[in-house]
């Protein structure tokens, strides 16, 4: 399952939301609708937010070739439209950035025609990285399982529809599953918007990795039971001092592996680490529509109109977790110099 295709200069994304029930799929023409897309959810996921803000910049960038105005500055401008798509997750931020630069640093005499096959170069390179990295993540995730154990935990959806290949949490279950390290995932479903249920159930299943659904409420009587033994997930930004950013829920999942004695994992590429804050204090947090808490597939399940609190992320603090897995290798605390070290 590709969340993201770009193929003889056209994007298509898989639409995120109508899954697992529908797979279907956005053609997306200009940069608007990719920010739309990303707006939506229709694609998510920090990775693959980065790839397809990447692109829609392509996009963007072949609509002003052929206009006579400053191409980098028209283009500086639909860069500040993808970046005001969606406030947490770091990669959609590092991409656009990452093209600008490649664009920058083109000397002033090349064509816009010139800047545009630059800028799908970079894309491209952006997309193909991605995938190796994801690779390298998985491989390095072995090490947290020296022996086999029965079952892990996982919140939200890390998977190959959140990134660009086999994902970061789901690169490491995946990997960890064909070593024989693990029998058994369980998914968190991931209220309100179910990307556990929806995404990671979908993934797991369609790959043949036994899967148990559990609701979030459920996180802590399943520790206490003993049926898993690590928790691992993804994140969308993470701060110089190890606080991460992932799905809302997510902290009450480490306080409860915490309580349990259970390590708690975290995935992600060196992409998602944001070197500019010192803490996770500085990160911002998505509030998203409160008819996202009140309904479900348009079905209300809450009095209309009620006051509705719906931040879509949460922070650990670096205290609670276990290990960084990156595609440089796994981070152990205190994560201030091993993470600064990432910069260079
Ligand atoms: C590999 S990043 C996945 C990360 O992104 C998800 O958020 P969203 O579905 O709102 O884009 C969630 O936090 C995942 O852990």
């Amino acid at each position: 399952m590709q969340s993201i295709k770009w193929s003889n200069g056209r994007l298509t994304l898989l639409n995120q939301t109508l899954l697992p029930g529908i797979v279907d799929y956005i053609e997306c023409g200009d940069y608007r609708r990719v920010a739309e897309a990303i707006r939506r959810l229709e694609v998510r996921g920090a990775p693959a937010i980065g790839a397809a803000a990447a692109f829609g910049l392509v996009l963007g960038a072949r609509e002003l070739a052929g206009q006579s105005l400053d191409f980098r500055e028209a283009l500086r401008q639909i860069a500040d439209e993808l970046r005001q798509t969606r406030p947490t997750a770091v990669n959609l931020f590092w991409a656009i950035n990452r093209m600008l630069s490649a664009a920058d640093k083109a000397p002033s005499t090349v064509s816009p025609v010139e800047l545009l096959a630059l800028l799908e170069q970079e894309a491209l390179r952006i997309m193909e990285e991605d995938r190796e990295v994801n690779g390298r993540i998985a491989q390095h995730g072995l090490v947290l399982f020296p022996h086999a154990v029965e079952a892990v935990l996982t919140h939200c959806n890390a998977g190959a529809l959140a990134t660009v290949d086999i994902g970061t949490a789901l690169g490491v279950i995946r990997q960890g599953w064909q070593a024989g390290k693990f029998k058994r995932v369980f998914a968190d479903e991931t209220r309100p918007l179910l990307q556990g249920a929806r995404l990671t159930a979908w993934e797991l299943k369609e790959d043949g990795i036994p899967v148990t659904l559990i609701t979030d409420s459920m996180a802590g009587w399943v520790m206490k039971q003993k049926k898993v033994a690590a928790v691992i997930v993804g994140a969308d930004r993470i701060a110089t001092n190890g606080d991460v950013a992932n799905k809302i829920g997510t902290y009450s999942v480490a306080v409860l592996a915490r309580q349990h004695g259970i390590p708690f994992y975290v995935a992600a590429p060196v992409s998602t680490f944001d070197f500019s804050i010192a803490g996770g204090d500085e990160i911002p947090i998505e509030e998203r529509n409160p008819q996202e808490v009140t309904a479900i597939g348009g079905t209300l399940i809450a009095p209309d109109g009620i006051d509705v609190f719906n931040p879509a992320f949460d922070v650990t603090p670096a205290e609670l977790v276990s290990a960084i897995i990156t595609e440089r290798g796994v981070l152990r605390p205190p994560y201030g110099p091993a993470i600064r070290s990432l910069r260079k």
